[in-house]
């Protein structure tokens, strides 16, 4: 039996990293996904092992599952229908099987990575030999949710095959789960990103879960319906870095000053406020288009400014920001900073030939410039293996 599943990355449009404290965020799904495929292995491959294959920097792990089971059996049986955290003994025990595996020092940030693999994998299938593959096409540690992306389609191709999901596996092609099967991949996801981020909010992979675009405040997700066409250039700086070292270095700071950050955190609530009302309201004409554009660009270079309050800009950031400001366009980066990705809102009425000049003086920067498309739909599974 082999499954097959997909998870969207993301954009934040508003709110990230003050969103790990309490404000409300705005994000969207974007049509670049991870896929994880899942199968195990029949008697007569006399088959002992977990293996788990990183496809796109052709990297393959493999554990006996007596070794796995002997180096967790503390843990208890597992249960897929009841989501529970990785305690920090338990991350120590995962560490060490990780640490068996040399993984090369210019893939070490993998480790976090096959660590959520491991506790993901044992918690809702337990200790059974199985082959897992994993390909993506986002790029990782950028800020599109690739931790996030991973989290929410290993979780969504364990639980297809678990007790607690029921589904009809005749199904041709790509398949919804239910609500309350999408609630139960959330909460493990969310477990996951636990242990490659520390302390996340969940709005990533509440998001890669549902798709769509949301606004999220503290655990709370509202669906949000665009009532606008928004197209946003997504610019990889490619300047490498990690959410969860950028989201302890904003806490930091919030332990230093926990009053101007509060203000800090507070106006970027109201921002984010702002934008989702901006994108649900309705808008009949061009011109009522141009207008909302108009505030959505303002708001944009607002929440930026609050970001570089937070230390978590980077110069290769604000190269993009300069480039794009020569075009009187607005930008402000996505994700956790430090580099990674920007987003440049592109208005209706902007010509080609500008986005094509845009683009073609990011990239003699060396940065990577797409277009992606906003607001589909959540992760999926598929248990056929032709689509
Ligand atoms: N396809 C993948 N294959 C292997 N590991 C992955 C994959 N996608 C994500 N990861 C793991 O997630 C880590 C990146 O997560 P991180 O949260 O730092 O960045 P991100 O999710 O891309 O950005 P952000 O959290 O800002 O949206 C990688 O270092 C790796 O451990
Ligand atoms: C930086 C952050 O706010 C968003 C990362 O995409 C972290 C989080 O919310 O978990
Ligand atoms: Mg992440």
């Amino acid at each position: 039996m082999e499954v097959r599943a997909r998870a969207p990355g993301k954009i934040i449009l508003a709110g990230e990293q003050a969103v790990v404290h309490g404000s409300t965020a705005v994000a969207a799904s974007i049509d670049l996904y991870t896929y994880v495929s899942l199968s195990f292995p029949t008697h007569s491959d006399n088959d002992d092992k977990l293996k788990l294959h990183f496809k796109d920097m052709d990297l393959e792990f493999s554990w006996p599952v007596g070794r796995i089971k002997a180096a967790l059996s503390k843990i208890g049986s597992n249960d897929s229908s009841s989501p529970k955290s990785c305690s920090p003994e338990t991350i120590k025990l995962i560490a060490t099987l990780v640490e068996e595996h040399n993984i090369p020092e210019a893939n070490i940030t993998l480790a976090a990575g096959v660590s959520a693999f491991l506790w993901l994998y044992t918690s809702i299938q337990g200790y059974k030999p199985a082959k897992v593959v994993i390909t993506s096409e986002l790029p990782l540690s950028s800020g599109l949710g690739s931790s996030s992306a991973l989290c929410v389609s290993l979780c969504a191709a364990l639980l297809a095959l678990s007790d607690s999901v029921n589904l009809d596996c005749s199904h041709q092609g790509w398949l919804m789960f239910g609500e309350n099967e999408l609630d139960l991949v959330n909460k493990w996801a969310f477990e996951g990103e636990k242990i490659i981020h520390g302390k996340p909010s969940g709005i990533d992979n509440t998001v890669s879960t549902y798709g769509n675009m949301i606004k999220f405040r503290s655990g709370e997700l509202t669906r949000l319906r665009s009532n606008m066409p928004l197209k946003m250039l997504i610019t990889n700086t490619k300047v490498g870095r990690n959410t969860k070292a950028l989201v302890a270095s904003v806490s930091e700071r919030t332990f230093r000053h926990p009053i101007a950050m509060a203000s800090v955190f507070k106006a970027v609530d109201s921002i984010s406020n702002e934008v989702a009302t901006i994108i649900q309201s309705p808008a009949h004409d061009d011109i009522a288009i141009t207008e909302k554009e108009d505030k959505l660009e303002e708001l944009m270079e607002m929440n930026q400014g609050l970001l570089q309050c937070m230390g978590v800009s980077h110069a290769s950031i604000e190269t993009v920001l300069r480039t794009t400001l020569k075009f009187k366009l607005a930008s402000k980066l996505t994700g956790a900073g430090g580099g990674g990705c920007v987003l440049t809102l592109l208005p209706t009425l902007l010509s080609g030939t500008v986005v094509d000049k845009v683009i073609a003086e990011l990239e003699a920067c060396g940065f990577q410039c797409l277009i992606a498309g906003i607001g589909g739909k959540g992760v999926q599974i598929c248990f056929d293996s032709l689509s």
